[in-house]
Formats: structure tokens, C-alpha cells, sequence
């Protein structure tokens, strides 16, 4: 039974400590019934540990939570599951050798005797996958779906069986445009036949589409609770959730004097030939839909994808093709948009995990001094929510991974920096001071390739933007020509292309 309105979970001074640093203070929250509830926060603000405690994945160290009214604080996380509660958190990820049916059905599989019952699971999926109007193919291999479409799969698998509140952490981290608002109409739609969400974004424009409560916290205190962002302007928000107002950086344009990367004819795994140039102090921003080359011409200028002919030239010097390590050393550094595939070594602590690679040395011995100023640095700078410096790297929210991996770049004094979604998962105060940092760093002539799905970022960003498509540069806007607009007609004008 639903009663829209009425309070499906509360919690009552909820808390959670982790050693001696408090993750979240003694909280008190409603998530009304019928409601898609927003969780939003700085980097470290708390909205993970929040949602782990309510799933039943960390036990909180004080407070109570109620379900319906019931005091649930101790129940196991698979108790929950019965009762509705389900998380879908920042990484989880289907198992990808697994069938779609087996990911969906995991660990509960329909058997025959001993065996498992293949037919009678496939029809279990089918229906399920039918009931959510999602056209997946239910034997393929999961790791076969797109990003999206594995979000979903996801999504499907917390509405199976009993579902009341399901808990969405970040979905659309590294989904395009188009791929959100699809998953937004999804959400919307199961919204609308009453199932409630929580909904935990760093975009302001996600949270307006979609929430009707928020929450907000900063330094694991709510600030706010109830409040409809549908009524609240962007800049209000992040006010909010910031506690002072957000200015926005804007670069000046400029024009490169002197060449630095020259790429020609690079042809890598059936995509290319493809040329193009970046200049020293120049900001080039890459456009295309995936396997249009924009991303695969990066990882292969990266030495990150094998390279079938053609030359990268990096300021007058031919480097050798697929040479990841060489790259690296004629400073060339690329940023990853999956750092938990690329470039996390979870117990390693900040600080080393900040020159990892890039080893201080002194007279031969590692320069201790030196690991601890790249760490006050770029702590003050990029404002990590750490408990110290000595702190293991895999404790850290997910935000502040990215600050992490994307200051021991800089900390290489690379001369190009190809940046894949620099800001992901980053709060919207720090976006706003990595891309000052990254400003900075032009100044004294570094070359930046930047890839971003959020076309404001890039629009307020770059110099130059190069579309491509089909494995081929199609064309380029400059100056003035740089639009949100613009760039989205690139993608769709692809996207045209590729339905033709
Ligand atoms: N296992 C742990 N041990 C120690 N500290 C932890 C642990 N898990 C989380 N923390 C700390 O608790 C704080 C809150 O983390 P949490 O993941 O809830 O933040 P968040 O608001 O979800 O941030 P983000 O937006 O970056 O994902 C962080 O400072 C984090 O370092």
C-alpha cells in the first residue's frame, strides 16, 4: 500500500564515524512516499555514506532509521532488500560475462534439481524486462550492453521482487545527453507509478529536471531537508549546497602561436586516418559520438591504443606509436573517465598517491619534503575532504578520487594534458577551481585535449572545438562559433549521419 506524502524513511540522529573523523553528523531526514528525493553535496559531504546506511552496507555508528515507521536500524542489508530498500551505487557494475537474465536474477536463480533452469529464468527475465518496457535481449552477455543500457539493467535489478525506495548513486556519470534524459523519462515514468527515488547528482540541471524534495549536506551535516528544487535557480543551489555563491570561470579565448601536438593520418583500430594540431597554450575541445574517433584518437595519441600508421608529433619530435611509457616521458598525461578501471591503487595513501610514478628524488633518496608540498599544494588548491594526508586513497569519496588522479597529473608538469571528463563526479565549486588550474597551467604553454559531455563546461572552456565523425575530422568551430548550440548540432548532425 502507498499513501503519497506520508514518510516512507526517516532517520533519527544518524550518524557514522570512521576512526576519529566523523563522515556524517546526527542526522534527521523524511523521504516522503511517492517522491524522487534529491541527496546533494560537495565532494565528501556525507550523500554515499547517507545512502549506505540506509541500504544497510555500513552500519551507522548511532541514530535510528524507519521504514514505514518500523525501526529497521537492524536489520541486515538482505532484509532490507525484502522490504524494498535498494542501492544502486556510484560503481556498481553488471558482471559483464554473465547473461543479461543472470545479472537480473543473481543469486536467485530458478531451479530444476540441481541445476539451474535456463528456460524457466530467460522467461523470469523476459517478463521483468517486459513489465519496465526494456528491449534487451535477455541471454546476451551483460558486458555487451552499453553504458546506459547497463545503468538500466541495474535499475531493473533493484525493482525486482519487492521495490519501495530505490537509491541511485551518480547514474549518470559518464552517460551523454541524450543517454540522461532518456534515463530521466525512464525514472520519471516509474515515478509517476509510484515507486519513490533518491537521486544523488552534482548537476544542478539533473536535480531541477528531476527532484521534487532535496536534501542538502555539507561536511556531513544536513543544511537543508524538504526544500522542492523546482522553485530554486541553479545559482541558488549551488549556493546552497557550497555555502557562499559560485562564481563561474569563463576563459579568456586565445590563439596558439606556435604548434605543439601535430598528429597526421593516425589510423587506430578502424578509425582515421585523422589529423589535426593542438598549439602550445591551447585548449581544444573533442566532439563526437563514440567510435567517431574523438576519444579513440586521444587514447592512441596516449599511447593507450594500438596505432596502425601515421605520426604524432609532439614539439618537432616523432614519437613512437603505442608507446604508453613514452608518451608519458616526453610529458605527455592523460586523464582517464574511468578511474577505477585506470587509476586508482586503493590502499596507497594521498599523499603517494599524489606522485606515484613520479617519484621526488634527492641525492637518489625519495624527497619526502618534496611528496609533502605537492600534497599541501594541491590540497589547498583542489579543497579535499581527507581525514590527512596519510589517508588510504580507496576511503576517499568518489569525487575526491578525481581530485587525486587529476593532481598527480599536474604534478608531472605535463606539456599536453588530455583531460577525458575532468570534472566527473567533481562538486560544483572544485569544477570551478580545476578549471582555473587547468587556465593557469596554459599560461606557461601546456597543450590540453579536453573531452566533455557537458557542453557548457566546454563551451566556458576551450579555444578551438574539433568535430568528428566517422573516424574522420569534420570540421571546426573557433572563437565566437563556440556555442552549446553548435556543438550539439555537431553531435546530432553525426548522429544523422550515422542513422543515414
Ligand atoms: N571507509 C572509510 N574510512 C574512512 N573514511 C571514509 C570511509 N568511507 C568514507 N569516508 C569519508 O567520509 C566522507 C564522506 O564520504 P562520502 O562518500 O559519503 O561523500 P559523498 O558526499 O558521497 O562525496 P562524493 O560527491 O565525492 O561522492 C569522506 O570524507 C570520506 O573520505
Amino acid at each position: 500500500m502507498t499513501d503519497p506524502g506520508a514518510p516512507l524513511l526517516e532517520t533519527r540522529g544518524l550518524s557514522k564515524v570512521y576512526g576519529r573523523f566523523t563522515a556524517l553528523h546526527p542526522t534527521d531526514i523524511t523521504v516522503e512516499e511517492g517522491s524522487i528525493h534529491g541527496f546533494l553535496g560537495k565532494n565528501g559531504a556525507g550523500k554515499s555514506t547517507l545512502v549506505k546506511l540506509i541500504a544497510g552496507s555500513e552500519r551507522p555508528t548511532a541514530g535510528q532509521i524507519l521504514f514505514r515507521g518500523e525501526d529497521i536500524t537492524h536489520l541486515p542489508l538482505v532484509r532490507r532488500r525484502e522490504l524494498g530498500i535498494h542501492l544502486l551505487s556510484q560503481h556498481a557494475e553488471v558482471v559483464a560475462d554473465l547473461s543479461v537474465a543472470e545479472n537480473l536474477l543473481l543469486p536467485d536463480y530458478p531451479r530444476r534439481g540441481p541445476f539451474v533452469d535456463r528456460r524457466a529464468m530467460n522467461a523470469r527475465a523476459r517478463e521483468l524486462l517486459d513489465r519496465y518496457d526494456v528491449p534487451f535481449p535477455v541471454d546476451q552477455p551483460a558486458g555487451s550492453l552499453s553504458a546506459p543500457d547497463q545503468r538500466r539493467l541495474g535499475i531493473v535489478r533493484t525493482l525486482v521482487g519487492e521495490s519501495a525506495l530505490v537509491m541511485l548513486d551518480e547514474p549518470t556519470t559518464a552517460l551523454s545527453q541524450e543517454e540522461r534524459s532518456s534515463l530521466f523519462d525512464w525514472v520519471r515514468s516509474l515515478n509517476a507509478g509510484g515507486q519513490t527515488f533518491v537521486f544523488i547528482s552534482h548537476f544542478n540541471n539533473e536535480i531541477q529536471a528531476i527532484c521534487n524534495r532535496a536534501t542538502v549536506l555539507r561536511d556531513g551535516h544536513v543544511v537543508a531537508d524538504g526544500a522542492d528544487p523546482r522553485t530554486m535557480g541553479s545559482a541558488e543551489i549551488s549556493e546552497l549546497v557550497v555555502g557562499t555563491a559560485v562564481d563561474e570561470f569563463v576563459r579568456r579565448p586565445r590563439t596558439a602561436e606556435q604548434e605543439r601536438l601535430v598528429v597526421t593520418d593516425l589510423v587506430t583500430e578502424g578509425v582515421g586516418p585523422l589529423s589535426f594540431s593542438v598549439g602550445a597554450g591551447e585548449i581544444v575541445g573533442f566532439v563526437g559520438l563514440p567510435g567517431s574517433g574523438a576519444q579513440e584518437s586521444a587514447r592512441a595519441v596516449a599511447g593507450l591504443r594500438p596505432v596502425q600508421s601515421g605520426s604524432v608529433v609532439l614539439d618537432g619530435r616523432e614519437l613512437r606509436l603505442g608507446d604508453v611509457r613514452g608518451a608519458l616521458d616526453s610529458g605527455m598525461a592523460y586523464l582517464t573517465n574511468d578511474r577505477h578501471g585506470e587509476g586508482i591503487v586503493g590502499p596507497m595513501s594521498v599523499r603517494e598517491s599524489l606522485r606515484m610514478g613520479n617519484w621526488p628524488s634527492r641525492g637518489g633518496l625519495l624527497s619526502e619534503a618534496e611528496v609533502t608540498r605537492t600534497y599541501d599544494k594541491y590540497h589547498s588548491r583542489m579543497h579535499f575532504r581527507v581525514a590527512g594526508p596519510d589517508q588510504p586513497i580507496e576511503e576517499l569519496s568518489g569525487g575526491n578520487q578525481q581530485k587525486i588522479i587529476l593532481g598527480r597529473l599536474l604534478a608531472r608538469e605535463p606539456v599536453v594534458l588530455i583531460l577525458d571528463e575532468p570534472t566527473l563526479g567533481v562538486d560544483v565549486s572544485t569544477k570551478e577551481e580545476v578549471h582555473r588550474l587547468i587556465d593557469e597551467l596554459t599560461d606557461s604553454g601546456l597543450a590540453v585535449i579536453l573531452l566533455a559531455y557537458d557542453t557548457d563546461e566546454m563551451v566556458r572552456m576551450v579555444d578551438r572545438v574539433v568535430a568528428f565523425t566517422d573516424g574522420k575530422v569534420t570540421g571546426e568551430l573557433v572563437g565566437a562559433e563556440i556555442s552549446a548550440d553548435a556543438i550539439l548540432a555537431r553531435l546530432h548532425h553525426q548522429s544523422e549521419l550515422a542513422d543515414a
